[in-house]
């Protein structure tokens, strides 16, 4: 069942990215994919998918994907943040994450996580039904 997925990395975390990215690249060619701007501009060149980019994540980016997952228009997020360096725009960061606890979306913010994730036939072959706030 096609998906719409976010892939997104910080700057230190995006050769992780990249890399997890081109050892599922079979999988992740039956999905949509969206991304923040540099990060997507990477894995185009990368993967060479189609890979819809928003603004850079410290100008809106991050708030982008974040309106997708209010809308109810985003299956699942990939967000290697980096835990070692201070980004301009944490709050953003933590307020896309905060999203994904509000409404219960897959998030894999390491490479152990985003490898069940993606490998999971509850989450792909579309038998798992989400529960999803009625707020
Ligand atoms: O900063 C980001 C996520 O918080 C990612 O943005 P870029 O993909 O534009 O580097």
């Amino acid at each position: 069942m096609k998906k719409t997925l976010a892939l997104v990395a910080h700057d230190h975390k995006k050769p992780e990215l990249i890399h997890w990215a081109t050892e599922h690249k079979l999988e992740l060619e039956k999905h949509a994919l969206v991304a923040t701007g540099t990060t997507g501009g990477l894995l185009h060149k990368a993967l060479n998918l189609p890979i819809t980019c928003f603004k850079s994540g410290p100008l809106g980016g991050d708030q982008q994907i974040g309106a997708l997952i209010a809308e109810g228009r985003l299956d699942c997020l990939v967000f290697f943040w980096d835990p070692l360096n201070p980004a301009p725009h944490d709050p953003d960061v933590k307020a896309l994450l905060r999203l994904c606890s509000v409404w219960n979306l897959p998030v894999a913010c390491n490479t152990a996580t985003a490898d069940m994730l993606i490998t999971s036939p509850l989450f792909f072959e579309g038998t798992y039904k989400r529960d999803i706030p009625n707020i």
